[in-house]
C-alpha cells in the first residue's frame, strides 16, 4: 500500500510591499492509500491552499509532499505529470475544469486523451460506462457544458477526474451550495467509486454530515496551522 505524506508543509503569500500571510504552517500528515480524510476548519485556515499543494498547482515555500518515496513539492510541471494521472483535484468551481464551449463527452475524453493511452472505442466505453454507473443520462454527453446545471457541471467534473481511476482524490467543496439530495447523489458516487476502485480522498467541506458519510478521519485547520486530527467513532452519527 502506498501512502502521502506530508512533512512541515508551509506556503506564505505576499512578497515586496505585501503584507506576507502565512496560509499554511508547518502542516504534517499522512495519508494512506485507501483511507480518506475530511479537512475541515473556519474560512482562511489554509484549507484550499493545502489542496493546491497537494495538486501541484502551486509550490509550498516549505516542506515536502512524498509520494512513494518521491517529493512532489520539488518536482516541476513538466516532472510532475506522471503523477497527474494518480493524483487528480475537483474544485467548488468546474468552470477551472471543464470547458463551457465543448460538450460534455469532449469534455471527458479530453483528460483520458491527455493522461492514459486509451483507444477511442476504450475512451468510449470508459465514459459511457461511467455515466451509466452512476446515473447520468447518456444525453447528457452530447450538449455543450455551459447549458448544464451547476450540479451536473459538479457531477461532470466529478466523473472526469474519476475517469483516469487516481488512486487520491482532492475534493475542495464540491458539496457547497447543493441541496441535500445533489449532495447526497455526489456522496453516493464517491462512497460506490471507492468499494469499487479503492480511490482514497481528502474532502475540504464544511458540512459536518458529509465529512462524517465520507471520511475514516477529519483534520481540523486553524488559522494555518493543524489543530487535532480525529478519527471516526460510529455513534457519534447519532448526533449529527
Ligand atoms: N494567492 C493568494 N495570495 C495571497 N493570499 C492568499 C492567496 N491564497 C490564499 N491566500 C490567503 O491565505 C489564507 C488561507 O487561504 P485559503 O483559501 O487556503 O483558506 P480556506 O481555509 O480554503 O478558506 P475558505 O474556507 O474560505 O475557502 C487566507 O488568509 C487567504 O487570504
Amino acid at each position: 500500500m502506498g501512502e502521502m505524506v506530508v512533512s512541515k508543509l508551509s506556503a506564505r503569500y505576499g512578497s515586496g510591499r505585501q503584507r506576507p500571510v502565512l496560509a499554511l504552517d508547518q502542516v504534517s500528515f499522512r495519508w494512506r492509500e485507501g483511507e480518506s480524510i475530511a479537512v475541515m476548519g473556519s474560512s482562511g485556515s489554509g484549507k484550499s491552499t493545502l489542496a493546491r499543494l497537494l495538486l501541484g498547482l502551486e509550490r509550498p515555500s516549505a516542506g515536502t509532499i512524498r509520494l512513494d518515496g518521491v517529493d512532489l513539492a520539488s518536482l516541476s510541471a513538466g516532472a510532475w505529470r506522471p503523477y497527474r494521472r494518480i493524483v487528480q483535484g475537483v474544485f467548488q468551481d468546474a468552470s477551472g475544469t471543464l470547458n463551457p464551449r465543448f460538450s460534455a463527452y469532449r469534455n471527458m475524453e479530453e483528460a483520458l486523451l491527455n493522461l492514459t493511452d486509451m483507444t477511442g472505442r476504450e475512451r468510449r466505453r470508459e465514459i459511457e460506462g461511467l455515466m451509466e454507473r452512476f446515473n447520468l443520462e447518456r444525453q447528457m454527453l452530447k450538449v455543450p457544458v455551459r447549458s448544464l446545471s451547476g450540479g451536473q457541471q459538479r457531477r461532470l467534473s466529478l466523473l472526469r477526474a474519476l475517469s483516469v481511476r487516481p488512486r487520491y482524490l482532492v475534493l475542495d467543496e464540491v458539496l457547497s451550495g447543493l441541496d441535500r439530495v445533489s449532495c447526497d447523489a455526489v456522496l453516493e458516487t464517491l462512497a460506490d467509486y471507492r468499494t469499487g476502485f479503492g480511490c482514497s480522498y481528502l474532502l475540504i467541506t464544511h458540512d459536518a454530515y458529509s465529512a462524517y458519510r465520507l471520511a475514516d478521519s477529519c483534520l481540523l485547520m486553524e488559522q494555518g496551522r493543524l489543530a487535532g486530527r480525529a478519527v471516526k467513532r460510529p455513534e457519534t452519527l447519532q448526533a449529527l
